[in-house]
């Protein structure tokens, strides 16, 4: 690993734990797992105060997608479904990049239908992120694109819908060599990446593709998270809450 990269890990790492530490409510019950890298470390952090004594071993833990269900397993938790648990004390997950507001582009890792179930259903919504994430405005520092889950029927249409309403790329995602074809979604669609440069209303653009028919989900989180926690490179953490408060934790 090179040195950046041990500094984003590290980053992230800080950012997860710090979250944790600061939300997992003594009386909880059943809480979200989100999808992503940083995750991991939100799930490392949880079995840690598990084995120490300072969160029960009966809370049910519900993921959202694949990858966090084998995070929740693998580490020996209570593995729970959204449909089973519609009501969640807290949920955390990552982000691809959040404005001052709390407002996140999210599914990069093609989870977003789910993260936003969960999310939905979560009293809390807490995000986790490296100093990468932290940005001034949706579609300046995460170039990729917004992610949306669209029906495999119904691809061509939106890509065209979308580049209509005026998003300068809108691509199928692929799966490269390691999937010859669409990435699939865990609930069998597709994921089409729209970028649309800087955001400026991310409220009126989320509400605008959520109508395309063909769109199952939007990758634009508005108005969900409740904190946000960004680990930084010299070993501090930026906390910023709904409410507009911003502290630095050294
Ligand atoms: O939305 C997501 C997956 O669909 C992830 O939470 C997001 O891509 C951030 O991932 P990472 O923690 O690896 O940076």
């Amino acid at each position: 690993m090179s040195s950046v990269e041990a500094t984003i890990e590290g980053a992230k790492r800080l950012a997860a734990f710090t979250a944790i530490d600061s939300h997992f409510p003594k009386d909880a019950k059943v809480v979200g797992i989100g999808s992503g890298s940083t995750v991991i470390y939100c799930v490392e952090r949880i079995v840690e105060k598990k084995l120490a004594g300072e969160i029960s071993s009966d809370v049910i833990y519900i993921p959202t997608g694949f990858q966090s269900k084998e995070l929740i397993i693998n580490g020996g938790l209570n593995l729970g479904a959204v449909d089973g648990y519609p009501v969640i004390d807290v949920a955390f997950d990552g982000a691809d990049e959040v404005d001052p507001a709390l407002n996140c582009i999210k599914g990069g890792g093609a989870c977003l239908f789910q993260e936003k179930l969960v999310a939905e259903c979560a009293k809390k919504f807490v995000v986790v992120a490296d100093f990468r994430k932290n940005s001034t405005a949706l579609g300046t520092q995460w170039l990729q694109g917004v992610p949306i889950e669209v029906v495999p029927t119904a691809h061509a249409k939106v890509r065209q819908d979308l580049l209509a309403m005026g998003a300068i790329t809108a691509t199928l995602r692929l799966g490269g060599k390691a999937k010859a074809g669409a990435v699939i979604t865990d609930n069998c669609n597709v994921i089409i990446d729209a970028h649309f440069g800087k955001i400026s209303d991310p409220v009126a653009l989320a509400q605008k593709i959520k109508l395309l028919v063909g769109v199952v989900e939007v990758g634009l989180f508005i108005n969900m998270a409740t904190a946000s926690y960004f680990g930084n490179a010299d070993g501090s953490v930026t906390a910023k809450f709904s409410n507009g408060e911003v502290s630095q934790i050294q």
